[in-house]
C-alpha cells in the first residue's frame, strides 16, 4: 500500500484504526512510529514501538530518510519514494512557502501593475472519494505536465492543488485551466479548477485563496472550469445564514439596523476581512430595498480606462472594444444598492462622475448626451483613511462629504476574541458541507492558537485557515499540527513550531517568515540558473523555456542576484 505525505503533516504508522496509515501487522505495535515529511527528507520518529524501528542494520529512535530509503517497524519493510519520474517531489512545496511566494507576487503585480493567478484543482473520483492509493501521485504528475517551471504546487489536503501561476493574464490561465481538466489522470475521474485571478478576483492572498477555492467548489463535471467573482458582482439573496456578532461588534449592528431605512449614503471602514461586503448586504437586506438588486463593484479591480463605462454604462462604438449598448453598475441597480468595493481607489475622472450622481441623481452612458435618473443606495467601503485622503488631496473631499453620511467602523478580528469560536464552528461546519467531511471539532489546545492570533487576514484569513485544517484532518478533531505554521507560532518563524502542550506565543502582527522566503527566493534562483545554463545563458531562451517575459526574468535575476558565471 502507499500513502501521501503531505508536506508538514505527521503520519502515525501502526496498527491502532485510528493511525494515519493502519497496517494490520502483529509485529507493529498500535502507534508504532511518525512520519514526517520536511522537503524532500522524511523524519521517522519511533514512538516507543515494542519491536522497534530499524535502519540500515541497526535499531533507531530517530532518522532522516531521503528518497528510496527503506526503514523496518516490526516486520515490515516501509520505502519513501518520491512521486516524479526523475526522483524530484514535483516542485510541491509546502503551503508556507507558496503563501509567501503569493504575497511577493502579490508585492510584484502591485507594483508593476502585472496579472497572476491562482489556481485550486481537485481531483474528483467517481465516487467522490479520494484518489485510489496506488495512483495518488499520478493526477499530480499530470497537472505539473500542463505547468511551467516558474509555475510553483503545493498540495491541500490529499485530493487538491493550489497552483500559483506567476505573470499570467486571464487567456493563458484559461488555456492552462482547460488543458489541466481535459487530462486524464490515473485513478481520478476528473479534474476540476477554481481560478483566482489578480487583480479583478482579488487583491489579498487570502481574497484571493477565497475566491479559488469558492470557484473550485462550484465547478463541476459538466462546467470544469470556473473563475472567482468578478470586479463586477450581482447578487440576489445573501449567500449564507446570519452574521456572527460578538460584544465588539453589537454597535456595528445597531447603526447598520439604524441606517438601512433610510437613504443616507454609508462608509464602511475597516481592514481587509472584515466584513464589510457582509455588513453592505446586511444593510441592502434589512430596509425596503429588500428583493431588489445589490451590485458590488470593486473600484480596484477595473481597470482604469473602463471604470466609467462599468460604473455608467457605454453606448455602441463610443470607444474602440465597445461593440454592444451596455448598461453600467447604476442602472443595473436601479431600485437597489450599488456597493461601491474599495472606493479610494476610484481614478479622479470617475469620482467627479460620481459626485454628479449623488448630487443630482443623474449620469450619461459613455457617448451618449441623455440624462439617465436612477434610484440607488450607495454603500461603500474602504480600507483606507479616506477622511485623510480627503485632506490631503488625493480623495474628491466634496466626494467624500456626500459619501459619508454616516461611517461604521468595523473592529478588526483580533479586537473580537469572543466570536472566533463561533466563527470556527460556523466554518467547519461550511467546509465539511463542502468536502464531504466529517470532522467533528477542534482541540482546545488548537482553540486556544486560534485566540491567541493576531489575523492579519481578519475574518475571512481564520475561514481559509479552517477550511483548510478540515481537508487535512485525518482524524474526528482538528489538532495544532493542521493549523498553518504562522498560527502555530503566533506570527513566529514557521521553523521555530512550538511542540505539543506548549503554551501559544503573544500575537505581534505576523512576522515575514525569513527563512521560508530565502528557501522560495533560493529555489527560484536555481530554476533561473538552469534554465539560463541550458540555453547558453540566452535571455529570450531562457524567458521562453520558463514561461516568462524576458522583462520578468530579467528583473528576478537582479532581486535574486543571479549571474552569468565568469
Ligand atoms: N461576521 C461574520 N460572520 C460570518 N462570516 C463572516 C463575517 N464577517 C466576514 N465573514 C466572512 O469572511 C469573508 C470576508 O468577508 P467580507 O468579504 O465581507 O470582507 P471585506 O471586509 O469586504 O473584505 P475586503 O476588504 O478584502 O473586500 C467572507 O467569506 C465572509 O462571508
Amino acid at each position: 500500500m502507499t500513502r501521501l505525505l503531505l508536506p508538514d503533516t505527521p503520519l502515525i504508522v501502526g496498527r491502532a484504526p485510528a493511525a494515519g496509515l493502519r497496517i494490520d501487522d502483529q509485529t507493529l505495535s498500535r502507534e508504532h512510529a511518525r512520519f514526517l515529511l520536511s522537503g524532500s527528507r522524511v523524519l521517522v520518529e519511533d514512538l516507543g514501538s515494542k519491536n522497534g524501528t530499524f535502519f540500515a542494520g541497526g535499531r533507531v529512535s530517530r532518522v532522516e530518510l531521503t528518497m528510496g530509503d527503506e526503514v523496518v517497524l516490526g516486520a515490515v519493510s516501509l520505502q519513501v519514494q518520491a512521486l516524479g519520474a526523475k526522483g524530484d517531489s514535483l516542485g510541491l512545496v509546502r503551503e508556507e512557502l507558496i503563501r509567501h511566494r503569493l504575497e511577493e507576487e502579490l508585492t510584484r503585480a502591485r507594483q508593476f501593475h502585472r496579472p497572476f493567478a491562482l489556481l485550486l484543482v481537485r481531483a474528483l473520483t467517481p465516487g467522490g472519494a479520494t484518489p485510489p492509493e496506488r495512483e495518488e501521485g499520478a493526477w499530480i504528475a499530470a497537472v505539473r505536465g500542463h505547468l511551467r517551471s516558474v509555475d510553483v504546487m503545493s498540495l491541500y489536503g490529499s485530493s487538491a492543488l493550489e497552483v500559483l501561476l506567476p505573470e499570467t493574464g486571464a487567456e493563458e490561465v484559461h488555456r492552462i485551466a482547460r488543458a489541466i481538466t481535459a487530462s486524464r489522470a490515473g485513478g481520478v475521474g476528473q479534474l476540476l479548477v477554481g481560478l483566482a485571478l489578480y487583480p479583478a478576483s482579488g487583491g489579498t492572498a487570502d481574497a484571493l485563496f477565497e475566491a479559488a477555492r469558492e470557484a473550485a467548489h462550484r465547478a463541476s463535471p459538466e462546467q470544469p472550469v470556473e473563475s472567482g467573482p468578478a470586479a463586477l458582482l450581482v447578487r440576489g439573496e445573501s449567500p449564507e445564514g446570519a452574521i456572527i456578532a460578538g460584544q465588539m461588534m453589537r454597535p456595528v449592528l445597531e447603526t447598520v439596523a439604524n441606517v438601512a431605512t433610510s437613504r443616507i449614503p454609508v462608509i464602511l471602514h475597516g481592514e481587509t476581512g472584515t466584513g464589510k461586503e457582509v455588513l453592505a448586504q446586511l444593510i441592502h437586506e434589512s430596509g425596503p430595498r429588500k428583493g431588489r438588486r445589490i451590485v458590488r463593484v470593486n473600484c480596484g479591480a477595473i481597470p482604469r480606462d473602463l471604470v466609467e463605462s462599468t460604473l455608467f454604462g457605454h453606448e455602441r462604438g463610443s470607444f474602440t472594444g465597445a461593440l454592444q449598448q451596455q448598461k453600467g453598475v447604476f442602472e443595473e441597480a436601479d431600485g437597489g444598492t450599488v456597493f461601491l468595493d474599495e472606493v479610494g481607489e476610484l481614478p479622479p475622472a470617475a469620482q467627479a462622475s460620481l459626485l454628479r450622481v449623488l448630487e443630482v441623481g443623474a449620469f450619461n452612458r459613455v457617448g451618449s448626451n441623455r440624462e439617465l435618473e436612477v434610484d440607488v443606495r450607495i454603500v461603500a467601503a474602504t480600507h483606507r483613511d479616506l477622511e485623510a485622503m480627503a485632506e490631503a488631496g488625493t480623495f474628491r473631499s466634496d466626494l467624500y462629504y456626500r459619501l459619508s453620511g454616516v461611517v461604521i467602523e468595523i473592529p478588526p478580528l483580533r479586537e473580537r476574541g469572543d466570536e472566533i469560536e463561533p466563527l470556527v464552528r460556523r466554518f467547519l461546519h461550511a467546509a465539511n458541507k463542502a468536502n464531504g467531511r466529517r470532522v467533528e471539532g477542534i482541540s482546545p489546545e488548537t482553540l486556544a492558537l486560534l485566540e491567541a492570533y493576531s489575523w492579519p487576514g481578519n475574518v475571512r484569513e481564520l475561514r481559509n485557515v479552517i477550511e483548510r485544517a478540515v481537508v487535512v484532518t485525518q482524524g474526528v478533531l482538528i489538532g495544532p499540527e493542521a493549523l498553518p505554521a504562522r498560527v502555530r507560532t503566533g506570527g513566529h518563524r514557521p521553523e521555530a513550531a512550538p511542540g505539543k502542550g506548549s503554551a501559544p506565543a503573544p500575537a505581534p502582527a505576523a512576522l515575514e517568515p525569513e527563512q521560508a522566503r530565502e528557501k522560495v527566493n533560493q529555489f527560484e534562483a536555481r530554476m533561473l540558473e538552469e534554465a539560463l545554463a541550458a540555453t547558453g545563458w540566452n535571455r529570450t531562451e531562457a524567458a521562453k523555456k520558463l514561461g516568462m517575459a524576458v522583462r520578468t526574468l530579467s528583473y528576478r535575476m537582479k532581486v535574486l542576484g543571479v549571474k552569468k558565471p565568469e
